[in-house]
């Protein structure tokens, strides 16, 4: 499908979001993990899921075990988040945010601030060759883990927020929406964003989350995953839609992701219509590029496509997507001018 995008949307310089780093990599990268350990018996079936197909939440969470299987040690990770970073620059990304769980790998000895030290390091490491991309990580914290957890990737967020030289910006919070609550998490939440660390939650992934997402807004996040079931008409309420379009918390909206883990009928019915109707700021991201076989001007096509947007009207949603992102004000300010130029030269 990848070869199906038009020229207008690779070119189209864009800004990636949501992006897991783990479930970003790529068809490519995931054969050479797999030659690489014969030993764990991996088949590619298990690793992506290809155009057409559907899986549930249940077994997309399952992919997501045989991936971190296949990423054990400094080496790999190191390896993966290069490979992401120059694939998602060579779609025509010039602004990435990836976020990542951090891991212990016993076996290997990779401890979380390891881990989070190779992800800084592979990100300043794509700079001194000059890709041209500006990334930024956000740590994440996985719901299933727990309170304690979630305090312990928050000092370890702040500390390298602290001595990463702004690489490190924000955190995440990820994971299997059926499990655990958001209201066990948010003092953990809380404490991030009172040290200046953005917040990007995944909110109201599945019907079941209202009240949690009602409680989470009131952090409140600065940006919100998927939020696809906030609106009424989806059994969500009125009361969460003025929250989120009072504090004006833009949405990640992922539509490739949504529909091929069936928390979301067809394209048509995506609520990206919904909050894109209302005016309201909404940034096209792909969730898990690898895992969905997507990428983010694919994205793009798709909506213009499903939407009937002009041209016009997908530049306005790139630019968008920059006064969403969790740069500083000064580089937001180059990314505007930058995303001015390449205007003139495409000619929309
Ligand atoms: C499975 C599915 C429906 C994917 C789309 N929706 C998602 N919802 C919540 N958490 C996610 C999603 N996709 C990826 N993640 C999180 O990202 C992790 C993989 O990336 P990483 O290891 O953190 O680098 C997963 O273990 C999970 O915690
Ligand atoms: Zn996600």
């Amino acid at each position: 499908m990848e070869e199906e995008v038009e020229p207008f949307y690779r070119e189209l310089p864009k800004v990636e979001l949501h992006a897991h780093l783990t479930g970003s990599v790529s068809v490519a990268t995931m054969k050479q993990l797999i030659t690489g350990k014969p030993h764990l018996n991996i088949k590619h079936s298990m690793t992506t899921i290809r155009k057409g197909q559907q899986r549930t939440l249940d077994e997309c969470f399952e992919v997501f075990k045989v991936l971190h299987q296949l990423v054990d040690t400094e080496e790999d990770l190191l390896m993966i988040t290069k490979a992401v970073i120059r694939e998602f620059a060579e779609d025509g990304v010039r602004y990435l945010e990836l976020r990542s769980t951090p891991r212990v790998e016993t076996k290997t000895g990779l401890t979380k601030r390891r881990y989070v030290e190779t992800v800084i390091e592979a990100i300043r490491q794509c700079k001194e060759e000059d890709i041209d991309i500006d990334v930024r990580f956000l740590v994440a914290v996985d719901r299933r883990n727990g309170p304690e957890v979630a305090l312990e990737t928050v000092k370890i967020a702040e500390d390298y927020m602290l001595s990463s030289d702004g690489i490190v910006v924000g955190m995440d919070l990820s994971g299997d929406p059926t499990i655990g609550h958001g209201k066990d998490l948010l003092p953990a939440l809380q404490k991030a964003r009172n040290c200046g660390l953005k917040l990007a939650l995944h909110m109201s992934e599945v019907l079941s989350q209202k009240e949690e997402s009602e409680l989470l807004l009131t952090l409140p996040p600065d940006r919100i995953g998927h939020g696809t079931f906030l609106h009424p008409e989806v059994g969500g309420s009125m009361s969460l839609v003025h929250k989120v379009r009072q504090q004006n918390i833009p949405l990640e909206l992922c539509l490739t992701s949504n529909i091929m883990s069936k928390t979301v009928e067809s394209y048509e019915k995506h609520h990206f219509l919904y909050w894109y109707q209302l005016g309201h700021p909404c940034v096209l991201c792909t969730d898990d590029k690898g895992v969905f076989s997507t990428s983010l001007s694919q994205e793009y096509q798709l909506a213009a496509s499903t939407f009937g947007l002009d041209q016009e009207a997908v530049w306005m949603l790139s630019q968008q997507a920059i006064n969403c992102s969790f740069a500083p004000e000064a580089v937001k300010e180059q990314l505007q001018q930058r995303w001015a130029e390449y205007k003139s030269q495409l000619n929309c």
